[in-house]
């Protein structure tokens, strides 16, 4: 099975395009493909599918196994990949997803600017209706010795945001996990600590639903600097500090869109022989 191996800020994946490798049972073989030992080693697997001109399915599967909506840091590096690879003319396109549509556009520097979607604001699983503004600190998490006041956000995969003043202080493999599966989130979610360093500027770690710490989470920034806005902490315009880099978010005014900036890059290409 051929595949390429791409990261965008530590956050890594192995791309693979379903046509090349007729048969092979991607969803099944995702944990082992991803063990950092016996397989490839990586946080998920992404499949590319062509729909025609610029639009290309896009389906993604974490280290555990399980498929989830949406990938951030997947779509700069499918992006990129396009590009690459020449899979279609231009410098932007559609990925087609579990979690909508989600648009890349590769730009000149490198980098990849995209258009992520409109967030929804979630009470647990139940998206929230009205001003987003209002009760939007709504999701109560009790854990055993300890309570977190939690902005719930969707982009497409489910997010549960939670400022803290000393981001340092937090044990993220004890808490993440407990809030991962917490009774809240029936599909589990990707939890996110953050410290707002200034109205433009946090720093965010993450712990990751269907694979634990990651270096860096594109969907949970977007959904960082929504639940940002909407608590009054920050500007719609912010630069996100992960433990793998820097992205850059925008959650736009005017279309309600929200936009995320950063890079990607391919480390390797290679072919998967183990018959499993
Ligand atoms: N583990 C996530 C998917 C990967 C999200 C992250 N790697 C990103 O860049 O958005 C989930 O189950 O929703």
């Amino acid at each position: 099975m051929q595949f390429s191996k791409w990261h965008g800020l530590g956050n890594d994946f192995v791309i693979v395009e379903p046509e090349k490798n007729p048969g092979f049972d991607f969803r099944g073989s995702a944990e082992h493909l991803c063990d950092r030992h016996f397989g490839i080693g990586a946080d998920g697997v992404v499949t590319v599918r062509p729909l025609g001109g610029s639009a290309f399915e896009m389906r993604i599967y974490n280290s555990d196994g399980t498929e989830t909506e949406m990938c951030g840091n997947a779509t700069r590096c499918v992006g990129l990949y396009i590009r690459k690879n020449k899979l279609a003319a231009g410098s932007e396109f559609e990925l087609h997803t579990r979690g909508g549509i989600v648009r890349p556009k590769v730009l000149d520097n490198g980098s990849v600017r995209v258009d992520m979607g409109e967030p929804h604001l979630l009470r647990g699983e139940i998206p929230v209706a009205g001003d987003p503004a209002s009760g939007a600190e709504n999701l109560a998490i009790e854990l055993p010795g300890r309570q977190f006041s939690a902005v719930g956000v969707s982009m497409g995969n489910p997010h549960a945001v939670i400022f803290v003043p000393d981001i340092n202080a937090v044990e993220l493999e004890k808490w993440g996990p407990q809030v991962e599966c917490h009774a809240l989130f029936p599909n589990k979610t990707n939890v996110e600590f953050v410290e707002v360093i200034s109205d433009r500027m946090v720093r965010m770690r993450v712990w990751e639903r269907g694979c634990g710490v990651t270096l860096a989470c594109g969907t949970g920034s977007c959904a960082t600097c929504v639940a940002g806005v909407v608590t009054g902490r920050t500007a719609r315009c912010i630069t996100v500090l992960l433990d793998g880099g820097e992205l850059q978010i925008d959650y736009s005014l005017n279309d309600n869109h929200v936009y995320m900036t950063g890079p990607a890059c391919e480390v390797f290409r290679g072919q998967y022989t183990e018959t499993r």
